[in-house]
């Protein structure tokens, strides 16, 4: 028994292995035979007749290891002391703390970083309430603020099952853009209560995060939020995706030899992400896009009851194309999926123009199985971390923010966005260049740097920069 491609799962196995019935190569040769794939044994403890150890398993789900637990318990010798999942341990107390940059040792210290010391600190802003830059957090800190109403592609699950996907992005902002992050999940839905909730807390941050907050509302509230604050406001699902997807398609183009004027392009799920990343491919060039969500192709001739479609059927869809998904992909150079899993077929690639592109960005799950795919297309790309081509927009929010934070601007633009998206593209050189290596890993660290520097350059080239350009080092 193989695993599947698809396997992603590790799970860890506690055993109690008594060393004169059972043996290492019996305990491994039983996981092989269940289909598990072993990648780390640990020593948790060893006495003179039995040991505890921890064995690592690639699993392709619980059943899969439920399988193997039971296999192993058979044994002769083997005791299965718990199953554990890693992915549950990595989150367990949450994955983010807040720590002190200076230790307070004593009196001295207290009476400085506290009062009566942080009161004079208190009245120099009050005077100044620019110098919040430069005495409070305000300076590096973002918040990450969702709804929970379309968390990744499970929908709307809640501000308390959010809070993973917000920690998670908390930690990446750190982790590659040097950016304090803090994640926020509001318990309501209105967009008045959320607009004025984020106004609010905003002095405490130097730009504010959108996440996962469902279309339409979240294009009201991050445009009420753009015109009520004097701080960035991104919402990361439209703007970071469509920048990571022009990145993409700039190189996938350079391998397919086509250009963006003429391209035919099928944009599947027309919610906050589709929508930006539509505009963003007009705004390149591409004069055919057609755009399909539930009830298929949108286009003029339609009436609908959401104003954003209603504009969306004004900008694309030249040819008034109709119908499904099916209909409308047929010779179509590239496939955008932000939608739901699983709902581009084989035939659908097949009937695609030759050197197809297929970007099936929809997480976890993607529009089609890439290995499926995989033979009918010439570019493959996906949202997920553990496949080739990964777009996802983690390779532009730290670096975005930490060029908006850094130039002080007032808020993150269209050329701002433009720049972002060719510094992306332009880590991957010509030589480097091929079907597998379209778009960067986020491990890569020129990433966040090229970002930075180009926002930073459109931030001062637009106006919108607020520090001095002669000494950016002064408040
Ligand atoms: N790879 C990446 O960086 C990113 C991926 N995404 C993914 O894109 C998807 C959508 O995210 P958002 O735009 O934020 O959500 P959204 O809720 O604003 O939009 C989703 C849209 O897809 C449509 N849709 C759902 N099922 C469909 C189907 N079977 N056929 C056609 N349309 C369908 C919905 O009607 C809605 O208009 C999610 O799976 C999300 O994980 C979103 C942002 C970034
Ligand atoms: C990547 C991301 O932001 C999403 O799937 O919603
Ligand atoms: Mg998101």
């Amino acid at each position: 028994m193989s695993v599947p491609s698809g396997a992603t799962t590790y799970m860890i196995f506690r055993l109690q292995i008594d060393k004169e019935l059972t043996s290492l190569g019996d305990i491994a040769a039983t996981i092989e035979k269940t289909g598990g794939d072993i990648v780390g044994i640990d020593v948790i403890s060893s006495g003179r007749t039995s040991t505890v150890r921890d064995i690592t398993v690639n699993v392709f789900d619980q059943t899969h290891s439920q399988l193997i637990g039971e296999s192993l318990q058979s044994l002769s010798g083997v005791k299965v002391i718990h199953v554990s999942d890693r992915t549950f341990l990595v989150h367990l107390g949450g994955k983010i703390e807040i720590n002190s940059k200076i230790p307070v040792k004593n009196r001295d210290d207290l009476s400085r970083v506290y009062t009566p010391g942080v009161a004079q600190i208190c009245t120099a802003i009050a005077q100044e309430p620019s110098k919040a830059y430069l005495l409070t957090i305000k300076r590096n800190m973002i918040a990450v603020v969702s709804d929970g109403t379309a968390v990744l592609g499970l929908g709307d699950i809640g501000p308390l099952a959010a809070m993973p996907v917000m920690e998670g992005k908390a930690m990446l902002f750190k982790q590659f853009g040097g950016v304090d992050a803090f994640p926020i999940c509001l318990d309501t839905k209105d967009p008045d209560e959320i607009v004025s909730i984020i106004k609010a807390i905003a002095p405490a941050f130097g730009g504010i995060n959108l996440e996962d907050i469902s279309s339409p509302r979240c294009f009201e509230i991050e445009e009420r939020l753009k015109r009520e604050l004097d701080i960035p406001v991104f919402h990361d699902d439209q703007h970071g995706t469509a920048v990571v997807l022009l990145a993409g398609l700039l190189n996938a183009l350079k391998i397919t030899g086509k250009q963006m004027s003429d391209i035919k392009v099928v944009v599947n799920g027309i919610g906050a992400a589709g929508i930006a990343c539509s505009k963003m491919l007009l705004a390149a060039g591409v004069r055919n896009l057609i755009g399909v969500d539930r009830y298929g192709a949108i286009n003029r001739n339609t009436q609908y009851d959401n104003a954003h479609w209603t504009e969306f059927a004004q900008m694309t869809n030249p040819n008034l194309e109709a119908g499904s998904l099916s209909d409308v992909i047929q010779h179509a150079d590239v496939f955008i999926g932000v939608s739901a899993p699983n709902i581009l077929t084989v035939d659908d690639v097949r009937s695609m123009a030759r050197d197809p592109i297929v970007f099936a960005m929809a997480n976890p799950t993607p529009e089609i199985d890439p290995e499926l795919a995989k033979p009918y297309v010439r570019v493959m790309a996906t949202g997920r971390s553990d496949k080739p081509n990964q777009i996802n927009n983690v390779l532009c929010f730290p670096g975005i923010f930490r060029g908006a934070l850094d130039c002080r601007a007032s808020e993150i633009n269209e050329e701002m966005k433009l720049a972002a998206a060719q510094a992306i593209a332009s880590v991957v050189t010509d030589e480097e260049l091929n079907e597998t290596y379209i778009i960067p890993s986020v491990f890569n660290q020129k990433v966040v740097e090229k970002v930075r520097e180009a926002v930073v350059e459109a931030a001062y080239r637009t106006g919108v920069a607020r520090k001095s350009m002669r000494d950016p080092n002064k408040e």
